[in-house]
């Protein structure tokens, strides 16, 4: 995984999976019955290293993700966060600049120690030759959440804030990117190999608006984490960017892209640079669907990309329903590649 991250051809590719870790899991359901919240599991080093370990034992991936969630980084900022079973995350929206001031710093990284923790014993823990992500939410993904207090269709509340007062909520982004590059140090500091920065909504803004909150402040974080620790690779995943995937790439300073499901790989593998490592791209629902249309959909992402840095990744994170066998099927293509002439 590192190599391809610094730009070697591996014949075989490495692979993880976003959401490796979760409830298509039957060990996982079982862990986290017992730890009580969602937020319990991603602050206990006991439970969150034993999740992150689960998905290696069945699937042997060639990396580990720390369990955690991205929405811990406003959690320590002090914004109440609830994870409500079956509607996903719950924030106390901040709205203005007036809201910020109900934000803090100060209890940031003791907040977040059980997460440092949890990287630092991920270490030693994952077996020799696997490499350990450690990762965080890029600050628009964040400002999403925050802004909007949970998911959401249309993003009017956040968006209206960014477009109407840009200097107001560029006060939030400007918290999001300091807070941020610590808190990926602070990771890389207690073992991470690689980060990576998912952007979830990044495709949700049009292009000047995405230059100035999905690059712009992915670049700031860049150039803070690479001033301390200028040989840790970082992964950008500005999910749905489209075309601007390729000003993202020249521009946020990222040493790696992962690739959503929309972007055809043969286009990326013509488009972007040679020589930049590129991750990705199954849809998470051809791995639920299995079978044959799995086998040639995940060969074809393989062909497309043999040629350049590649780490084989889903588009977006493994969903629930998806049968384990699925997973055990998707790794056996992999592992046997290239299996042709
Ligand atoms: C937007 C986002 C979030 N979290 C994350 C993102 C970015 C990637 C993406 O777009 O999916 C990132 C994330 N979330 C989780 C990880 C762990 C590592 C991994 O295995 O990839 C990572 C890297 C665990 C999780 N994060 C969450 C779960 C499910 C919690 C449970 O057990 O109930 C897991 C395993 C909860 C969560 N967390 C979040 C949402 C919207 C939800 C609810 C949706 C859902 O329930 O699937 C915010």
């Amino acid at each position: 995984m590192l190599a391809a991250l610094a730009g070697e051809v591996r014949s075989r590719p490495p692979f993880w999976l976003m959401r490796q870790a979760g409830r298509y899991l039957p060990e996982y359901r079982e862990l986290r019955a017992k730890a009580g919240s969602f937020l319990d599991l991603c602050y206990n080093p006991d439970f969150a290293v034993e999740v992150t370990l689960q998905p290696l034992r069945r699937y042997g991936m060639d990396a580990a993700i720390l369990f955690s969630d991205i929405l811990v980084v406003p959690h320590a900022l002090g914004q109440p966060l609830a994870y409500l079973e079956g509607e996903g995350p719950k924030l106390d929206p901040v709205r203005n600049v007036e809201d910020l001031k109900r934000l803090s710093r100060d209890r940031f990284h003791e907040t977040l120690a059980p997460v440092y923790e949890t990287v630092r014993r991920l270490s030693t823990a994952i077996p020799e030759g696997t490499t350990l992500i450690g990762f965080a939410g890029a600050p628009w993904t964040i400002a999403c959440y925050m802004v909007e207090g949970a998911g959401s269709k249309e993003y009017a509340h956040v968006k209206r804030w960014a477009y109407g007062d840009p200097v107001g909520f560029g006060q939030l982004i400007d918290l999001i990117v300091e807070v941020t590059a610590d808190y990926l140090c602070r990771q890389i500091e207690a073992g991470a190999e690689t980060v990576q920065l998912f952007d979830s909504w990044a495709g949700v803004l049009p292009v000047g608006e995405f230059r100035r909150w999905v690059i712009e402040p992915t670049r700031r974080i860049v150039a803070l984490v690479k001033a301390k620790h200028p040989n840790t690779p970082i992964i950008g995943f500005p999910r749905g960017a489209g075309h601007a995937y390729e000003d993202y790439v020249a521009d946020a300073g990222i040493d790696a892209v992962g690739l959503d499901t929309t972007v055809s790989p043969v286009w990326a593998a013509r488009t972007l640079q040679p020589r930049l490592p590129v991750q990705g791209n199954l849809d998470p629902i051809m791995l639920a669907t299995g079978g044959k249309a799995l086998e040639t959909a995940t060969r074809d992402i393989l062909e497309a990309l043999a040629d350049r840095p590649f780490v084989f990744n889903l588009g977006h994170g493994v969903i629930q329903s998806t049968p384990p066998d699925h997973v055990a099927a998707l790794t056996r293509i992999l592992r046997e590649w290239p299996d042709r002439g």
